[in-house]
């Protein structure tokens, strides 16, 4: 057991699908996963694992913002031996393109976030996915006709923020959307050489005020989860 997720050596895959909600994570296990047992009720942050099509993958909730999905995915890789973890989020788009619904494959992530500025000083990291996992995904997306987007997500730690005026400047230089988790997700993956990617469903469009309803989000989480499966079964 780690500090934070109460599974036993051996119990979690080298995969790891990461959604904010632990309830989505028990909806992603139980829906798509055989063989499923749920390893870690810590904070009722749930883990399970189980196979897909035969591969091994757990299915672990992160909560909100990158303080928290950074303990989860710390002690993923530095405690379990993770090599492979893809947040399946929500996001909001950012243009007017991007509709809801539709998927955005996060390619980097810029970030309000002080961690890693305080984690490199005076540098700017830019945290960027695995190139692997993103081909992975476009294919599956394409082969199933799902409508995505690739491109820079905005990990901010505000969801609610004073200043809206940033974020347009941030559209203004090519973001599509944001999220709470990516550049944490992405930056720590990297100082584990590990495979990391962000996968978002658009569950609200900024710019036009638009959002999908629970039972949208459902099906729609659901085209992301297949092909991210997809890609990390492959
Ligand atoms: O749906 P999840 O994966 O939680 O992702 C998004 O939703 C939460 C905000 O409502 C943040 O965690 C944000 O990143
Ligand atoms: O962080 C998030 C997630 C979904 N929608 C938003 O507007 N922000």
């Amino acid at each position: 057991m780690s500090t934070h997720i109460a599974a036993a050596p051996g119990e979690i895959a080298d995969t790891v699908l990461l959604p904010g909600d632990p309830l989505r994570a028990e909806w992603i296990a139980r829906t798509y996963l055989d063989d499923v047992t749920c390893y870690s009720r810590v904070r009722n942050m749930l883990g399970f694992t189980g196979t897909y099509q035969g591969t091994r993958v757990s299915v672990q909730g992160t909560g909100m913002g990158q303080p928290s999905l950074a303990i989860y995915v710390h002690e993923l890789l530095a405690e379990y031996g993770a090599r492979t973890l893809v947040r399946v989020g929500s996001c909001g788009s950012m243009v007017e393109h991007v509709r809801i619904r539709d998927v955005v494959i996060g390619l980097s992530a810029a970030t309000d976030s002080s961690m890693n500025a305080l984690r490199f000083e005076g540098f700017h990291y830019a945290p960027t996915a695995d190139f692997s996992l993103v081909r992975g995904c476009v294919e599956r997306a394409e082969a199933a006709g799902t409508t995505f987007h690739v491109g820079q997500l905005f990990s901010t730690d505000s969801f609610y923020h004073d200043r809206a005026d940033l974020s347009d400047r941030l559209r203004d230089y090519g973001v599509i959307a944001v999220e709470m988790e990516a550049a944490a997700l992405y930056t720590i993956a990297a100082k584990f050489g590990a495979r990391a990617l962000s996968v978002c469903t658009v569950s609200d469009n900024l710019v036009t005020g638009e959002q999908t309803t629970a039972d949208e989000r459902e099906r729609t989480f659901g085209e992301m989860v297949e092909l991210t499966l997809g890609a990390v079964s492959a």
